[in-house]
C-alpha cells in the first residue's frame, strides 16, 4: 500500500513562544486510510495541518504529500488535495453557489464539471435551497457542510479536515461522518483532526494522539488499541495518554 503522507522530524515554534508547537513529529499515513491526528487543545493539531497543507513552513524536518516534497512542489499539491480548515473559508457575502464556482475555477475545474460537481454535493448535503442565499447568513452546520464541499469539488485523492464537526448539530455532524464513510469507502485517502473522540472511534482506521507537538502513539487503530488491554475505550486510552488535566 502506497503512502499519502509523510512527516519527518518536523518543528515549528512560534514567535515568541516558550517551546514549540511541533517537535520532532514523524508519522505516515497510507493510501486509503481516514487517519485521526486526535489531541488536547494545543496539543499541535492545527500547527500540523497547516504544516500538511503547505500554509506554513516548518523550522525543520519534511513533509510529503502524494509523493511530493511540500517545500519544493507546494503549490502542485494543493491543487491535488482538499483541505476544510477549522476557521471557514468562504466569502460571507457571495451566495453558496458563487462560493463554490470561485473554489471549482481555483482548481482549474471546466464550467461543466463545476456546475456537475456543484448540483452533486448540494444535494448530497442538503443544501440545494440555500444555493443562492448569501454564506453569511448560514447556521454553523450550513457554513461547515458548504466548508466541506469546497473541499471535494476537484475529487481530491487526499481530504485533511481540521475540526469538520465542531460546533455543528447532531443532525449535520451525523450527515457529515456518513458522507465521510463513503468518500472513504471510494478509496479516498482523509484526514481529520479532532478532539472528539467517539467520532474518532466510529470513522478512523488509523490513529495519530499527540500531545504538547509530540506523538504519543500512532498505527491503525487495533494496533494503538492493543498496546493498552487496560483500557476499554478510545477515551480512556486517550486520558491515559494525556492526562486528565485541563488545557487551556
Ligand atoms: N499564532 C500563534 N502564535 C503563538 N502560539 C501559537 C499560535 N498558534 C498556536 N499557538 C500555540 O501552539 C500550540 C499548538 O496550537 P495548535 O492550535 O496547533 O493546537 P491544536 O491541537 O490545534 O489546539 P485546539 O484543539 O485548541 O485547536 C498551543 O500552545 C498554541 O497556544
Amino acid at each position: 500500500m502506497s503512502i499519502v503522507v509523510r512527516l519527518d522530524h518536523l518543528t515549528k515554534q512560534y514567535l515568541k513562544a516558550p517551546r514549540p508547537a511541533v517537535s520532532n513529529m514523524s508519522f505516515e499515513i497510507p493510501e486509503g486510510a481516514v487517519f485521526g491526528l486526535l489531541g488536547p487543545n494545543g496539543a499541535g493539531k492545527s500547527t500540523t495541518v497547516m504544516m500538511l497543507c503547505g500554509l506554513m513552513r516548518p523550522d525543520s524536518g519534511t513533509v510529503s504529500v502524494l509523493g511530493l516534497d511540500m517545500q519544493e512542489h507546494g503549490a502542485e499539491v494543493r491543487k491535488k488535495i482538499g483541505v476544510a480548515p477549522q476557521e471557514i473559508a468562504l466569502f460571507p457575502t457571495l451566495t453558496a453557489h458563487e462560493n463554490l464556482v470561485y473554489f471549482g475555477r481555483m482548481y482549474g475545474l471546466k464550467k461543466d464539471e463545476i456546475k456537475r460537481q456543484i448540483e452533486k454535493y448540494l444535494s448530497v448535503f442538503n443544501l440545494r435551497e440555500k444555493a443562492h442565499k448569501q454564506v453569511g447568513t448560514f447556521s454553523g452546520g450550513m457554513k461547515k457542510r458548504l466548508n466541506l464541499i469546497a473541499a471535494l469539488l476537484h475529487q481530491p485523492r487526499l481530504v485533511i479536515l481540521d475540526e469538520p464537526t465542531a460546533g455543528v448539530d447532531v443532525q449535520s455532524r451525523n450527515m457529515i461522518l456518513d458522507f465521510l464513510t463513503d468518500l472513504k469507502a471510494e478509496g479516498t485517502s482523509i484526514i481529520y483532526s479532532s478532539h472528539v473522540l467517539e467520532e474518532a472511534e466510529r470513522i478512523c482506521t488509523h490513529l495519530g494522539i499527540i500531545d504538547e507537538g509530540t506523538v504519543l502513539q500512532t498505527g491503525t487503530r487495533g494496533h494503538v488499541m492493543a498496546q493498552h488491554p487496560d483500557c476499554q475505550n478510545l477515551e480512556q486510552l486517550f486520558l491515559k495518554l494525556t492526562g486528565k488535566n485541563i488545557r487551556d
